[in-house]
């Protein structure tokens, strides 16, 4: 253990709902074993937004599958993933935290759905075409909750009106396909929070809508967030939207986190030179007017990462220690880490 490495689960104030240490997951493929989650360690806090981004292929979904165990069933490709490192600890409203990589399937199944939810980019994926909406909703409810099919066809009928459906007594009874795409997001939504999940993770919800769909449903899960006082795991690749709803912000990239700090302190002053880049191609980080500078080469081959910092090959302060030895997460400033030997340069 390097006496520098630091989760950002240290930071005062902040009490953990859900806390990944060092965790490893691996598909072992035909051509090799893909790391796609390579020592990540993270953490959310009760009430908090946490915002995952990273380029396409950095491991951000793999870490939310992880967490849902649900590796077997959603990932794309053939291989089945496998943890084969690290924990995952979570704190549900009351009782005493689990570690979720060790739970039972049984324990695991009642966790999902009641404790912590997911949504996913494509609701049409998770929604199934052939029931009415009202009872893909009312069933979590009725599962986890307990009550008769009466009561929970109306709590149904309030989540739809909660989340901005009008005439929920009428579509509840709707079919899927009967839908546009922003209200089975919605829908999507509406099912996640039946149960009052105390944590949701949300994978690149707003990527398949249009730009007005996409508003909305980041003010309805901003709001819901709000009243309801759930942590909220965000994924996505887009920084405006980062700005716009996180409290903190995890960078990823190539399987794992490489600066974690409050998204103020990490948009306006990166301490890895990755962060720096990626604020630095979007028209929003790079401030108005400025150039946009695209990142220089691509991401490593996940089944054959680079030596070192990952991100090495691409950067432009790297030196011969980089090429060497994987920095530690390390302390850069208040609750805000990162993983670089020159950060301090990157600072000045
Ligand atoms: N079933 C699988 N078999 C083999 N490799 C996989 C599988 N699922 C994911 N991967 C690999 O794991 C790595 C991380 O993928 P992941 O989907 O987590 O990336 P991401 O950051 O979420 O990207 P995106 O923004 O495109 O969703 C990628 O290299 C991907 O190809």
């Amino acid at each position: 253990m390097l006496s520098a490495d630091v989760s950002p689960k240290a930071a005062a104030g902040r009490r953990p709902v859900l806390e990944i240490d060092d965790l490893k997951t691996w598909f072992h493929t035909d051509a090799g074993i893909v790391k796609a989650v390579n020592g990540v360690t993270l953490s959310v806090a009760h009430g908090e937004t946490l915002a995952i981004v990273g380029e396409s292929g950095s491991g951000k979904s793999v870490t939310g599958l992880t967490v849902m165990r649900l590796l077997g069933r959603q990932s794309s490709g053939g291989a089945r993933g496998r943890v084969e490192g690290g924990s995952i600890r979570f704190q549900a409203r009351d009782g005493e935290p689990v570690d979720l990589i060790g739970v039972s399937d049984a324990e695991m199944a009642r966790i999902r759905g009641r404790d912590i939810a997911m949504i996913f980019q494509d609701p049409m994926s998770s929604l199934n075409p052939v029931f009415p909406i009202g009872d893909q909703i009312a069933e979590p409810i009725r599962i986890h909750k307990r009550v008769d099919r009466r009561k929970a066809r109306q709590m149904a009928v309030d989540l739809l009106r909660d989340v901005g459906i009008t005439d929920p007594d009428r579509r509840v009874d709707a079919f899927p396909h009967q839908l546009s795409g922003g209200m089975r997001q919605r829908v999507m939504i509406a099912i996640a929070l039946a149960c009052d999940p105390v944590l949701l993770i949300a994978d690149e919800p707003t990527t398949a809508l249009d730009v007005t769909i996409q508003a909305q449903i980041i003010m309805l899960l901003k709001r819901l967030q709000r009243e309801r006082g759930m942590a909220l795991i965000f994924v996505t690749h887009d920084l405006k939207l980062v700005e716009e709803i996180a409290d903190q912000v995890a960078v990823m990239y190539a399987s794992q986190i490489v600066e974690q700090g409050p998204a103020s302190a990490v948009l306006a002053h990166p301490r890895h030179p990755y962060t720096k880049a990626l604020l630095a191609c979007t028209p929003h980080g790079a401030g108005h007017g400025a150039r946009l500078v695209p990142i220089p080469g691509v991401l490593p081959n996940p089944l054959d990462p680079p030596a070192g910092c990952r991100f090495h090959p691409r950067c432009s302060l790297a030196v011969a220690e980089c090429a060497a030895t994987l920095p530690v997460l390390e302390t850069v400033g208040a609750d805000h880490v990162a993983r670089c030997f020159r950060w301090r340069e990157l600072a000045s």
